[in-house]
């Protein structure tokens, strides 16, 4: 039998991401409390959130696979979130202006049924030309940086930020699909 799929996530990219690669999935996001301990292994720290995410709704089903996700910008060692003003945000893409910066994607698999779980991360680098004032400026009035980690969409007008990637391009968006695939496959899923 097909097992369904959860996506415990509200972000509309991982949904649409998805949707991309032909899941057939219901969206019941989670509402955990992000809150980061200090570490400087981000990996492990985005995975963690992952899987903290996905237990979070898995108590709510008796089967099927529940997929968490959790994204943060670094730079310099200091984890760039979701900017929480646009003050905050014109302060990440000053610093992140003319850098590379990693994004790290945990992912995280819960089988409600029995709760064995996986739980991994990728690694992505983004180059970013310099930036000008009214770049940013009219890069935040866009609305865009709010709701995303890092203060930028490479999906969206963000892409015109980004000189060079290295790694994983849907990683940056917010879900590594060729490492899902793979987590699927071990939990018995084969899309294609
Ligand atoms: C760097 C980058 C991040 N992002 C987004 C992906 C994530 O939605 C968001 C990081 O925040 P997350 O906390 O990972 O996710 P979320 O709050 O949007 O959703 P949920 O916790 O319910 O799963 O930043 C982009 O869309 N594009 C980008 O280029």
């Amino acid at each position: 039998m097909l097992k369904s799929l959860i996506l415990a996530s509200a972000s509309p990219r991982r949904q649409e991401l998805l949707n991309q690669i032909g899941l057939k999935f219901i969206t019941d996001p989670s509402d955990i409390d992000e809150d980061m301990p200090a570490t400087a292994d981000f990996g492990n720290l985005v995975a963690e959130l992952a899987l903290r995410k996905a237990l979070a709704v898995s108590g709510k089903y008796e089967n099927g696979i529940i997929i968490g996700a959790d994204t943060i910008v670094v730079l310099d060692n200091e984890i760039f979130g979701k900017p929480a003003d646009r003050s905050c945000a014109r302060k990440m893409l000053s610093r992140l202006s003319g850098c590379w910066h990693s994004v790290f994607t945990g992912v995280a698999l819960v089988d409600a049924a029995t709760s064995h779980s996986i739980n991994q991360f990728e690694e992505s680098q983004v180059k970013f030309k310099n930036l000008t004032e009214s770049e940013i400026q009219n890069y935040i009035d866009s609305g865009e940086p709010m709701d995303k980690a890092g203060a930028y969409g490479i999906q969206g007008k963000g892409a015109l930020f980004v000189e060079k990637i290295c790694g994983d391009y849907y990683n940056i968006v917010g879900l590594p699909l060729f490492r899902l695939n793979n987590m699927l496959k071990s939990f018995g899923i084969n899309l294609l």
